[in-house]
């Protein structure tokens, strides 16, 4: 399936900034779901892949149109997994990545350098329709580590925390091209496209 326009599920400004250029090389045409109306969903399940499946539907069924959503987030293994599924909102409401980074850094003031694995996850969820039955699911993960203070000033939300020792650099200190080469939503999105491309069976 190549859809001729896609919905992009999400009303976040840095993933949609890193889906337009992930989708740049593969001539897809993206729009986010903000131009046809589409407001944030309730995100009420209990795994990544729910609450995508639940913004893909929403924005599928809104626009008319083939969607696709992304829900991610930083599994801190010293904090027994979390935030997770409640990364965006782990200082309450309204969302702030700067609150969420003062609160991942006081909930991990105890923790020290050794013991501060993490690892993003993406899950990536492509709807033909709001009734699709068989969803488009792939899911990927990066690890890293959590720092003792912020580095960087690029990528969005944990970025600054998100220590690459591989790579001598914070996710925030990387380039664009750089994060979405390396990152669980950039080789999210190359699993995605290959499967669409009939990896999975006719679409
Ligand atoms: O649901 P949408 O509208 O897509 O936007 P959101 O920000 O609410 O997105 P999620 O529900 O998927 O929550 C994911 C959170 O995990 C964090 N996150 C995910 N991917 C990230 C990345 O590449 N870099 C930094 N933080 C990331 C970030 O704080 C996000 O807000
Ligand atoms: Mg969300």
């Amino acid at each position: 399936m190549t859809p001729a326009l896609l919905v992009l599920a999400s009303g976040n400004a840095g993933k949609l900034r890193e889906f337009h250029q992930l989708f740049a090389p593969f001539g897809f045409a993206v729009r986010p779901q903000a131009d046809f109306g589409v407001a944030d969903v309730e995100e009420t399940g209990l795994t990544f892949v729910e609450n995508a499946l639940l913004k893909a539907r929403e924005a599928s069924r809104l626009s008319g149109l083939p969607a696709l959503a992304d829900d991610s987030g930083l599994e801190v293994d010293a904090l027994n997994g979390a935030p997770g599924i409640y990364s965006a909102r782990y200082a309450g409401e309204p969302k702030s990545d700067a609150r969420n980074n003062a609160r991942l850094l006081a909930s991990l003031a105890e923790v020290p350098e050794g013991r501060r694995r993490a690892r993003y996850w993406c899950v990536l969820v492509l709807l033909r329709h709001a009734e699709d039955p068989v969803p488009l699911i792939v899911q990927r993960s990066w690890e890293g580590e959590i720092l003792l203070a912020p580095r960087g000033e690029g990528g969005f939300g944990y970025d600054p925390l998100f220590w690459l020792p591989d790579h001598g650099a914070s996710a925030a200190e990387l380039t664009a091209e750089q994060k979405n080469r390396l990152s669980h939503r950039g080789r999210a999105l190359q699993a995605l496209v290959a499967a669409m491309d009939g990896g999975q069976g006719e679409r």
